[in-house]
């Protein structure tokens, strides 16, 4: 399979790397000259990877092209570009529904949206596709597992889901910052919240059974317990769900 990648920038990077960084049959790849100096670093790492003239070039130059442009960028970008009948187009940009992706890339009809995440690179990412499409499911299955998504609210609500990273970050940054107000130096408090949350994040490489992992760390009448309770009882839980519908209203009216 030879790819075209349309908007060089951090998720595109994140797929080149998962398909040619030490890897067997590493396929050709294309890349629209923009952003100059990732699609050269790229290029230069990677000997299967060039660089195109524009954005034609990598258009005519590929079988299955990804689409990883801004939303913002698409419509104009894509409105200049002519694709032929028979190319696969997979995009990777959030809110831009299969309609108007066929509007954008017609007269290609074979067409997906996926919602890749930067641990591609590593091959360790599980990608979201819909509808269900085999060169995708090739694709991301070879940066990790691919997960075909036929219902489209289901896919959507799986993009929502990726809009929680920065609020976990800030969640550790409140523990974090307590511990300092309780006197310890900001350093050591983050280190040490890193080190609790890091091996945290590695067990859940084995075992994803959310509920039973909150049972199995909050023992009766221990202090786990009691912050879970608090949490719960102030609403936090609700919160996120009520966050998370924000964010799906967000993508809708995108
Ligand atoms: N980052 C992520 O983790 C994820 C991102 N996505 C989606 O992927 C898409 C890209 O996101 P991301 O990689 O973060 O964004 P970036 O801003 O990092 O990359 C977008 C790239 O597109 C280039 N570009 C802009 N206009 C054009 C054009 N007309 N022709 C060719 N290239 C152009 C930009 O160049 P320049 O820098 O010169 O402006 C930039 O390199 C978005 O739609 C986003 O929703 C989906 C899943 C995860």
């Amino acid at each position: 399979m030879d790819y075209g990648v349309l908007g060089v920038g951090a998720i595109a990077a994140a797929i080149v790397t998962g398909l040619c960084d030490d890897a067997d049959g590493a396929p050709p790849v294309l890349l629209s000259p923009r952003n100059a100096g990732i699609a050269a670093d790229l290029a230069g790492r990677f000997p299967t990877v060039t660089v195109a003239a524009d954005n034609q070039a990598v258009v005519d130059g590929a079988s299955v092209v990804l689409l990883c442009l801004r939303p913002q960028d698409a419509r104009e970008a894509l409105g200049r570009l002519r694709f032929t009948a028979g190319q696969v187009v997979i995009s990777a940009m959030a809110g831009v529904s299969v309609g108007e992706l066929l509007r954008l890339v017609a007269p290609a009809t074979d067409v997906a949206r996926t919602i890749p995440l930067p641990s591609v690179a590593t091959r360790a990412g599980i990608t979201p596709i819909h509808p269900p499409n085999a060169t995708a499911k090739a694709l991301f299955d070879r940066l990790g597992e691919a997960l075909e998504v036929p219902d489209l609210a289901g896919f959507e609500a799986l993009s929502a889901s990726t809009a929680t990273v920065a609020a976990h970050f800030a969640y550790l940054q409140a523990i974090s910052g307590w511990l300092e107000m309780r006197g310890l130096p900001k350093d050591e408090a983050e280190r040490y919240v890193a080190s609790l949350f890091a091996d945290l994040a590695t067990a859940l490489r084995g075992e994803h059974d959310f509920a039973q992992l909150a049972r199995d760390h909050a023992t009766r009448g221990g202090i786990n317990e009691l912050f879970h309770e608090t949490l719960a009882t102030a609403g936090v839980f609700d919160d996120v769900r009520g966050g998370l519908d924000r964010v799906l209203d967000r993508l809708h009216a995108l």
